[in-house]
């Protein structure tokens, strides 16, 4: 496995967002794979902030803004809200923050989410993890997570499914090809995962024998 998650550069002030360049994971993975679950434990040991793109476009609906139907519409369906909604609400959580280490988690879902955050922000991602689990068993955890989201249901599970097949995997190949990804098996208990996924934070210097 390749290099661990860059330190952040030294922060400038008054500073456009692509100036500062906060350092960002991109944490990707099939629905139910356990992103939320993995980020939540790595805030506590590495003291990222986290952004999921799914929580701040509900956030966004609860708020009663005028993009709300239109947003819940699409969650409903399984379809990827357009990216212009879900960068601003990015930026402003990035800049709100105060942190300069940042774990976006669900996003770039599709090539059109990756290249305009690319182009709007100017931000490349240090790492892309990526939580790697069969259908099936993403399917038995999403139908028991009980947060009584609009989208865990059978039939908009199946969507999303064929959304994540077809729009974000080659989002996963892109990094790839950039050797950007470190692909986590995310089939096994939290804690097992949540291993590998330290593995990915931790230098080397700092790794037991
Ligand atoms: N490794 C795991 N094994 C079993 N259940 C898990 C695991 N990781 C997460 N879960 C559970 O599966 C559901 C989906 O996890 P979540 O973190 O919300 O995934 P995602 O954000 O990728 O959709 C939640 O109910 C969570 O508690
Ligand atoms: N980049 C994103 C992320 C999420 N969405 C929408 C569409 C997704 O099906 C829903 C839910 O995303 P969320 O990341 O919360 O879902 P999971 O945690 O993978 O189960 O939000 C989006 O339109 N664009
Ligand atoms: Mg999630």
């Amino acid at each position: 496995m390749g290099t661990v998650v860059d330190a952040a550069p030294i922060k400038e002030t008054n500073g456009s967002l692509a100036e500062k360049k906060p350092t960002v994971v991109f944490v990707l993975g099939g629905p139910g794979s356990g992103k939320g679950t993995q980020c939540a434990n790595i805030v506590k040991h590495f003291g990222y902030t986290h952004l999921s793109a799914g929580d701040l476009l509900r956030a966004e609906i609860k708020s009663g803004s005028e993009n709300g139907t239109m947003i819940q519409n699409m969650i409903k369906e399984g379809k990827i809200v357009p990216s212009e909604v879900t960068i601003k609400l990015l930026q402003r959580a990035i800049e709100e923050s105060g942190n300069e280490k940042f774990l976006i988690d669900g996003f770039p879902r599709n090539e059109e989410n990756r290249a305009a955050f690319e182009a709007v922000t100017g931000i490349e991602p240090s790492v892309v993890l990526f939580f790697d689990c069969p259908e099936e068993e993403m399917e038995k955890r999403l139908l028991s997570r009980n947060e009584g989201r609009v989208d865990d249901n059978i039939e908009t599970i199946r969507k999303r499914f064929r959304v994540f097949l077809e729009s974000s995997i080659p989002v996963i190949q892109y990094y790839e090809s950039k050797e950007k990804v470190r692909k986590i098996d995310a089939a096994r208990p939290v804690e097992e995962v949540f291993e590998s996924v330290k593995a990915v934070f931790t230098p080397k210097s700092e790794k037991a024998d």
